[in-house]
């Protein structure tokens, strides 16, 4: 595999494999030699006597690849047998920027021939490379084997590669394709994605078509613009809606009234795709602001904060710690969005957001696993919130009554924006 895969992008011996084994734990790091090698074996305490394959999607295009990796998943659950437990795997240089063949991992502890099967098929229709892992010898060392298509239909190739620990680079490898593949840092990044969509989801144009009548803004406003951010039930619509009228000011939100008829179409795509939707709705709604700024404040339903921050919670796999450090330059704001001239962070205790949400009737039968991920979800969006510069935000207690926010956030915004 590693050879084909590689040649795009030069020699496999510089690539380090990682296989995400558990959510709470760093992945395990492994590399290619080409000959026997002694050492410690990679797999020893994660894997039994299971038969594992590793995938990896490639293409040139970046469309096809991401959804077809999306895809990939969900393909792959409903026809593998149940035995078989799917891994997110990533193939990469170390601390390259742009450099992750993101991929899966299986283990099958079936004792079926319907894996291999299922795999053939992947390997003969689609952008795939298959390889097995084998563990064999005396001193039991895993071996790659790639997997070729002949005419005879997929065999298992000769050549193997030993498999060797590698060492954890210094960033984990879901931060190095996040500038352009999850968070787009100009409007031109952003529309070129939705471009090369126009084929396979019709809706993009029309998208495109409200984009390309947006209103241009990127100066400073002559009345203040103040963003309310913050996770899912912190108390955003109630405190948006409360401050507009105390202020006299315009309520406006990102995404857009406009975008809506094609929101829940964008949010099915994978994130490449979602996210150059969403980072678009900003630059609509910053050409409202613009409009509106003139004539009074505007106060704004969530705006590139949360477009950044949600995108870099998702992609960044694993423990808190796999963010990106502070100071990160994925932490930047865009040079052609407008700027707020405040962002204000509600902030709530799990226990709290939980009983609101509940008593909002949602999310009250979510399983114990769901809810530890979701958990790691929300710390990590939480903690990129406050790592975004360029207004960086400022934390607010949301758990006071909804008057009492109100109040706090005014005396904020009196000091910070001399209404
Ligand atoms: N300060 C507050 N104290 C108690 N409940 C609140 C407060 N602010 C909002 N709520 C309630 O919490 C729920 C979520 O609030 P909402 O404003 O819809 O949040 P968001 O827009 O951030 O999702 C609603 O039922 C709302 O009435
Ligand atoms: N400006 C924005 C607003 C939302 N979003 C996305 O929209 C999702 C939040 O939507 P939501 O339905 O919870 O929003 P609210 O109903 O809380 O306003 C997040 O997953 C973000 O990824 C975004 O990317 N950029």
């Amino acid at each position: 595999m590693a050879r084909r895969i590689l040649s795009r992008f030069g020699h496999w011996s510089s690539y380090v494999f990682a296989v995400e084994f558990d959510t709470k734990s760093d992945p395990i790091y492994f590399a290619l030699e080409g000959k026997h090698s002694e050492g410690p074996q990679v797999f020893r305490n994660v894997l039994a006597d299971e038969r594992c394959y590793s995938l990896h999607v490639y293409s040139d295009d970046i469309i096809e690849r991401a959804k077809f990796y999306g895809g990939l998943k969900n393909k792959l659950s409903k026809e593998l047998p149940s035995e078989c437990t799917l891994l997110e795997m990533s193939t990469f240089q170390p601390n390259v920027k742009d450099s992750v063949i993101k991929g899966y991992f299986l283990k099958d502890s079936s004792k079926s021939s319907a894996t291999e099967r299922v795999l053939g098929e992947l390997l003969r229709n689609d952008p795939v490379y298959v390889c097995s892992y084998l563990c064999g010898g005396e001193d039991r060392q895993w071996s790659q084997h790639l997997w070729s298509n002949t005419e005879d239909g997929w065999v298992v190739g000769s050549e193997k590669y030993c498999v060797v620990p590698a060492e954890k680079p210094k960033h984990h490898p879901s931060t190095l394709n996040i500038i352009n593949d999850d968070v787009f840092y100009s409007f031109e990044d952003a529309y070129k994605v939705l471009q090369q969509c126009g084929d396979i989801i019709p809706e993009s144009k029309a998208v495109l078509e409200l984009v390309d009548q947006r209103l241009e803004s990127k100066e400073k406003t002559a009345f203040p613009v103040i963003v309310i951010e913050g996770l899912d039930a912190t108390g955003k619509t109630t405190l948006t809606e409360s401050l507009t009228e105390a202020l006299g000011a315009t309520l406006l939100r990102s995404p857009p009234q406009c975008l809506s008829p094609w929101r829940a179409r964008f949010d099915t795509e994978p994130p490449l795709i979602r996210r150059a939707f969403y980072a678009l709705g900003n630059y609509l709604t910053a050409g409202q602001i613009g409009q509106e700024a003139r004539k009074a404040p505007v106060i704004l339903d969530r705006y590139w904060h949360s477009t950044a921050a949600y995108a870099i919670a998702t992609a960044v796999g694993g423990k808190l710690g796999n963010l990106p450090q502070a100071g990160s330059e994925v932490y930047g704001w865009p040079g052609d969005l407008l700027r707020p001239s405040l962002v204000l962070l509600l902030s709530l205790s799990p226990q709290e957001r939980m009983r609101r949400l509940q008593v909002r009737g949602q999310d009250k039968t979510r399983e114990e696993e769901e809810l530890e991920a979701n958990h790691l979800f929300r710390q990590k969006v939480e903690e990129a919130y406050q790592r975004i510069e360029g207004p960086a935000c400022v934390t607010v207690d949301a758990s006071p009554s909804p008057d009492q926010v109100l109040q706090q956030v005014l005396l904020l915004i009196r000091e910070k924006c001399h209404l």
